[in-house]
Parts: structure tokens; C-alpha cells; sequence
């Protein structure tokens, strides 16, 4: 198992691209912390994948909180290490994608993308670090950042340059963390198929051509992005850091 007796904090973990990744590092042996944001609906969906974690033998707790709110980094440490003992996978994960055209964006549509999405995760990430650091046996940092850290979209003003935020955050952690045997990398999942862009895919048109752009020839499942997660979050990946995985079934190389 590639995670045994690792504790790994996910945020997000309730639904979507978290909750395949949380599954897969609990059946690699991890401990798991699952993040979501406390409403009624992520609270029972992390129950629900409690239950299923312990069905196959492994662990978990949830914790709810806002990923907006500074605060809520600590308190997912605070709860991995009351609860396991220790925090050595700290998975940025938590996200929203509102789409919305540029010229009439709502400053609050700005505001709580960017808050959630970037501002958030800085003092997440800074908080799993310090334990990190003060438990001295290293770590992994991973951020779910985007194809659209390197792309625009027009509908997406307000949340590319938050994941283009978020590998740039990993890249600059991986020199301030790299003494401390921290390692700090990004996964960059292209169009996976989660409550995200359940609207935005409705729109068959749309739906056929994001389809027909991937050269895999199929939208992404949360499935295809936890094993890269895994990976980096293992010891497979122990001389990774600084680097980014496009997780993308070919899109972003598909120019002609
Ligand atoms: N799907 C895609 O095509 C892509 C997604 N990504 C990124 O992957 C990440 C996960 O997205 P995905 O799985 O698709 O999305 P989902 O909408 O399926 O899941 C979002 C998760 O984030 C949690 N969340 C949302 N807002 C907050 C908040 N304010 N505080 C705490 N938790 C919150 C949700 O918790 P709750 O259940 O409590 O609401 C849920 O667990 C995001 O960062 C997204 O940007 C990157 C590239 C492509
Ligand atoms: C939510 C979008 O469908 C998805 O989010 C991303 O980060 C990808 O670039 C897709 O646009």
C-alpha cells in the first residue's frame, strides 16, 4: 500500500475530484481527513463516505468548515492530529467555478472565487507546513490547480488566475519547504465530469466539443485525477517537487 500509516488531509473531499482521491488514499492505508464546507448536503456526503471507507477497513474523519475563512487550515490540523496524530499529506483540493462573463462580473462573484479558491488555501497550506515542519519527517503538498492555469476561459475570469495562483503557490513552497523534506507539487486536471460543470455541460454543444478537443476521447472521472494524487502524495514520488501534472487525457497539447 502506497500510503500506509500516512495521515492525509483533503479538502473537498465530499464530492467530485476529493472524495475519489480521499477513497483512494484510505485504500492505500492512509488515515483520512475529510474537508467540506459544513452545509447540511457536505456534511451528510462526507458521512456517507466515512461509511465507506470503514467498509473496506480504513479510516476517516470529516471536518466542516468554510475554505474562504484563514482559520480553517488550522482547524483541519488541529482535527488530524487530535484524531491520528499527525498530518504528512495535506491535499489543496476545495474549489468553485460560478462561470460568468468578464464585463458585468459581480465583485462578489470575484471575491468569494478568489477566497475560496487561492486566498484560503495559502494559510491551509501554511498550516499544514508548520506541522510539517515541527513533526520533522517531511511531507507532501499537493494543490489541485487547472488546465486553466495555463489557459484562459472567457467565462472564467475570476477563477484562472486562482488556479494559475494555486501552481505558482506550489512552485514557490517547494523552494521554502524543500528543507524541511517537504515536497510541493500541483495536479492539473483538464474537464472532469463533477458537480462543477454539471450546468456548464448540459449545453450538449458544449458538452460534444470539450469532448471532441480530448484526444483520450472522453471527459475526465473524478477516478482519473486520484491516482495522480496518490502518486505524488507517496513515496513513489519522493524526489518530485516543484512540478505540476497535467491530468488532461491530452487536451492541452491538442492544438491541431
Ligand atoms: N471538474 C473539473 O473539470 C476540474 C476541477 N478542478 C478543480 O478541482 C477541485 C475540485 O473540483 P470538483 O471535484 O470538480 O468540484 P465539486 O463541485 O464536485 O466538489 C467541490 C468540493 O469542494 C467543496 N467546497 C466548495 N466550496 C467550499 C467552501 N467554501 N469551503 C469548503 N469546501 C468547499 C465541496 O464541499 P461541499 O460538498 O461541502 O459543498 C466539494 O467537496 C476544484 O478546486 C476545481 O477547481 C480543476 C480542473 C478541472
Ligand atoms: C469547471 C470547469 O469545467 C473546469 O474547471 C477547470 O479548471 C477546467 O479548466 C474546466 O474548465
Amino acid at each position: 500500500m502506497l500510503l500506509a500509516d500516512k495521515t492525509v488531509i483533503i479538502t473537498g473531499a465530499s464530492r467530485g475530484i476529493g472524495r475519489a482521491a480521499a477513497r483512494e488514499c484510505a485504500r492505500q492505508g492512509a488515515r483520512v481527513v475529510i474537508g467540506h464546507s459544513g452545509s447540511s448536503q457536505g456534511t451528510e456526503a462526507a458521512y456517507s463516505l466515512i461509511e465507506e471507507i470503514k467498509a473496506f477497513g480504513g479510516r476517516a474523519i470529516e471536518v466542516g468548515g468554510d475554505a474562504a475563512d484563514p482559520d480553517t487550515g488550522d482547524k483541519l490540523v488541529a482535527a488530524a492530529v487530535q484524531a491520528f496524530g499527525s498530518v504528512d499529506v495535506f491535499v489543496n483540493n476545495a474549489g468553485i467555478c460560478p462561470f460568468h462573463s468578464f464585463l458585468d462580473m459581480p465583485r462578489e462573484v470575484y471575491l468569494k472565487t478568489v477566497n475560496t479558491n487561492l486566498n484560503g488555501a495559502y494559510f491551509a497550506v501554511q498550516a499544514a507546513a508548520n506541522q510539517m515542519k515541527n513533526q520533522g519527517r517531511g511531507g507532501a503538498i499537493i494543490a489541485v490547480s487547472s488546465i486553466s492555469a495555463l489557459v484562459g476561459g472567457g467565462m472564467q475570469t475570476h477563477y484562472t488566475p486562482t488556479k494559475a495562483g494555486l501552481h505558482s503557490l506550489m512552485q514557490s513552497c517547494a523552494i521554502a519547504l524543500g528543507p524541511y523534506g517537504i515536497r510541493c507539487n500541483s495536479v492539473l486536471p483538464g474537464t472532469i465530469a463533477t458537480d462543477i460543470n454539471k450546468e456548464d455541460l448540459a449545453d450538449a454543444e458544449k458538452l460534444a466539443y470539450m469532448t471532441s478537443r480530448t484526444p483520450l476521447g472522453r471527459l475526465g472521472e473524478p477516478d482519473d485525477v486520484a491516482g495522480p494524487i496518490v502518486f505524488l502524495a507517496s513515496d513513489m514520488a519522493r524526489y518530485v517537487t516543484g512540478a505540476s501534472l497535467l491530468v488532461d487525457g491530452g487536451l492541452f497539447v491538442n492544438l491541431q
